[in-house]
């Protein structure tokens, strides 16, 4: 299991296969300068970002799916380990942010659901849902995609949420560009969130 969770009352989790841009979307949310880049599969353990004033958080949990140099045995572990902390502090958590590479994201999907084998990023979606966590996709590196309204409608499909993707915006489905800044929709969904959790005082860190 994870060790070292500062004990706060609201936090915000990223999840997302490697090399998606987690790390990326976490320094403009923060400002803390996470490594970022080179080889897949960096992360490995939470990384908290912690606000003791506000009892509050945003952690980056490790990649799943693809970690290149690591067996696959400590892979599981690590997948056991993202479900636990999931589990565990679901009451805690306002908003699981799954973030996907859009450029990319919908291939994976149907290559591995071509196999017959459930995606990573459709089972981790279902199962925040399951474990009574609302998530938020960030569809990142949204500069690499031309037919942006086709590749959202893409995705919406394949996690089971009903295009147009637009009736998702502020809620559900959040296009960003995390290399360049590009973080508003984001933001907006995460907003959302905290008013719904009647957590207004934490709207400063996505303003
Ligand atoms: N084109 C483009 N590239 C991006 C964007 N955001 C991140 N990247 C790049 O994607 C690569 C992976 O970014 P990271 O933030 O390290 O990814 P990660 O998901 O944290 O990776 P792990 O540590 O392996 O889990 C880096 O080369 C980033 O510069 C984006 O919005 N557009």
């Amino acid at each position: 299991m994870f060790e070292d969770r500062p004990n706060r009352d609201a936090e915000v989790v990223l999840v997302g296969r490697s090399n998606v841009g987690k790390s990326t979307v976490m320094r403009e949310l923060t400002g803390h300068d996470v490594s970022t880049g080179g080889k897949p599969g960096v992360t490995r353990q939470p990384n908290h970002f912690d606000w003791t004033a506000q009892d509050f958080m945003f952690t980056d949990l490790p990649g799943f799916g693809f970690m290149s140099g690591v067996k696959d045995e400590r892979r599981e572990q690590i997948q056991t380990d993202i479900v636990h902390y999931l589990e565990e502090y679901a009451d805690h958590i306002l908003a699981g942010v799954l973030v996907l590479d859009g450029n990319s994201a919908v291939e994976i999907i149907d290559r591995h659901a071509d196999r017959g084998e459930v995606p990573h990023d459709v089972e981790m979606f279902g199962f925040l849902r399951e474990v009574g966590i609302e998530p938020i996709v960030a569809v990142n590196k949204m500069d690499k995609v031309d037919d942006e309204d086709e590749r959202l409608n893409a995705i919406c499909d394949r996690l089971g949420v009903y295009p147009p993707w637009q009736q998702w915006q502020g809620e559900t489905i959040a296009p960003i560009c995390a290399k360049r800044g590009s973080m508003e929709p984001l933001y907006e969904c995460l907003r959302t969130r905290f008013h719904e959790a009647k957590r207004d005082d934490l709207l400063g860190f996505v303003s």
